[in-house]
């Protein structure tokens, strides 16, 4: 039997990254002592490291469709950047209004704001496995995560799909999104062009990015997604020391 006996601000990344034990949370777990003798070896079972995919691709490229999936079949956790800002302007927060300006007009949000919001998903999740969709949408996004993080994503994914299918989807979309309109879209694909298409390449030349061909059935897309994950052996990603 096991309980849970920390939940503190340290998260550690994956093994082949930069660790910065200050900017994220790890979960330890031990045995009742009462229950299970103690056995010389450890009685601990450290945390496992973050596994992080990035989910880019240009608006209405179906990221987030394909996240719904990942999550059904390798229980990651689903991190959408646009949704953390849609929330936060809901929530009426101070920074609420200048995100709404930002997102009516395509454009990017400061990278801390939305890296703080994402480090807070993290860091009250139970979970070790994200999938961080919409983000890095640019070069400072990326960099930002980098330097705030200590680490870097273990893959990223890139649905490629052409401009007037994503234009379809996104005027057939139906979520009341402030963006969802042909004067936003046109503006936000001008600025995929310019900050993300960058940001690609980097994990292009970086052998971390899987390209997914984005049009098709939602079934046929994920049939290229899927042994992305499956070929991870997730049991197996502990921590590599004893952490508590
Ligand atoms: N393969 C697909 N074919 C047709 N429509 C799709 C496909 N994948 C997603 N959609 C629809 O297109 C719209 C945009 O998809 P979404 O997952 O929100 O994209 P993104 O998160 O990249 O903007 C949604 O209405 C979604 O239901
Ligand atoms: N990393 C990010 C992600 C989104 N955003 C803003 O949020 C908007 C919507 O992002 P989204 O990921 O929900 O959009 P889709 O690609 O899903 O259509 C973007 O157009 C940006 O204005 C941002 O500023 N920075
Ligand atoms: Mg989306």
């Amino acid at each position: 039997m096991w309980r849970r006996v920390a939940s503190v601000s340290h998260l550690t990344f994956a093994h082949n990254s930069t660790v910065n034990k200050n900017a994220c949370t790890f979960k330890c777990w031990e045995a009742f002592t009462t229950e299970i003798p103690r056995k010389e070896k450890t009685t601990y079972q450290t945390a496992k490291t973050p596994f992080i995919t990035f989910v880019l691709g240009g608006p209405g490229s179906g990221k987030g469709t394909q996240c719904m999936k990942i999550v059904e079949n390798f229980g990651f956790t689903h991190l959408s950047a646009g949704d953390l800002l849609r929330r936060e302007i809901a929530s009426n927060s101070a920074d609420g209004i200048m995100i709404l300006n930002t997102i009516k007009e395509g454009k990017i949000v400061p990278s801390e704001l939305t890296i703080k919001l994402i480090q807070k998903e993290m860091e009250s999740s139970d979970n070790y496995k994200f999938l961080i969709d919409g983000f890095p949408r640019s070069e400072d996004n990326r960099k930002a995560f980098e330097q705030i993080f200590g680490a870097e994503p273990d893959n990223v994914l890139f649905f490629d799909c052409p401009e007037d299918e994503m234009v379809k989807r996104v005027l057939n979309r139906n979520q009341g999104r402030v963006d969802d309109n042909i004067d936003t879209i046109k503006k936000r694909l001008k600025v995929f062009t310019a900050l993300n298409l960058p940001v690609v390449n980097y994990y292009l030349e970086k052998g971390k990015l899987y390209k997914i061909n984005g049009v098709g059935t939602v079934d046929e897309i994920y049939k290229q997604v899927h042994p992305v994950f499956s070929t991870f052996n997730f049991e197996n990603q502990f921590c590599s020391e004893v952490l508590c």
